[in-house]
């Protein structure tokens, strides 16, 4: 299934969707092992697949959502978009903000192109993740070729690395059920 994203929405924040701790959530037994893992999601699915591909969907320079500029006290950041392939399938759709203050921190965040985000920091001894938040999203908001009647499970994280913040959001596709 190809999947057309070039009218995803712009920020996932615009949807609005209800983020709930994955703790306290009834989340779906074929799902749950993804959606809890605390790991890198890229080695996880790279242990799963023959080829893995990332593409990068865009990377832009951009103001923050407003949440991020209340909590991170800055005001831009880099907006990284990727599908996560494995096997030709479609797996992941990740949506990273990077504030500028952890891009100063570590320049390589600012020019990963087809490197996966995981692939660096998970890498470094100062990570920390933050509590998984989970949430159902309408999938015909973010992925109009799936149609309004699908929903997509959805998990976020805040990650320090060396003390600097990113949020990172991982929509999970269809593709990883044939896992
Ligand atoms: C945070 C990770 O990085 C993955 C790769 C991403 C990217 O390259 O932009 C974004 C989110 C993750 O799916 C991970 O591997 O867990």
């Amino acid at each position: 299934m190809q999947f057309d994203f070039m009218h995803s929405t712009d920020s996932l924040f615009q949807l609005h969707a209800l983020w709930q701790s994955a703790q306290q959530s009834l989340l779906p037994d074929r799902l749950k092992p993804w959606l809890l893992s605390q790991g890198s999601l890229t080695a996880l699915l790279k242990k799963r697949c023959q080829e893995f591909r990332l593409e990068l969907v865009t990377e832009h320079w951009q103001k923050l959502p407003e949440p991020l500029q209340q909590q991170w006290q800055q005001s831009e950041g880099l907006k990284r978009d990727v599908i996560l392939w494995c096997d030709a399938k479609a797996c992941i759709y990740a949506q990273s903000w990077l504030p500028e203050s952890t891009l100063e921190q570590m320049e390589p965040l600012a020019r990963l192109g087809a490197q996966p985000l995981g692939e660096y920091i998970f890498q470094h001894d100062s990570l920390e993740r933050g509590p998984i938040d989970v949430a159902l999203l309408q999938a015909g908001l973010v992925l109009p070729v799936l149609g309004e009647q699908k929903q997509l499970w959805a998990r976020r994280s805040i990650f320090s690395v060396q003390q600097q913040p990113l949020l990172v959001q991982e929509i999970f596709l269809p593709g990883v059920l044939e896992l």
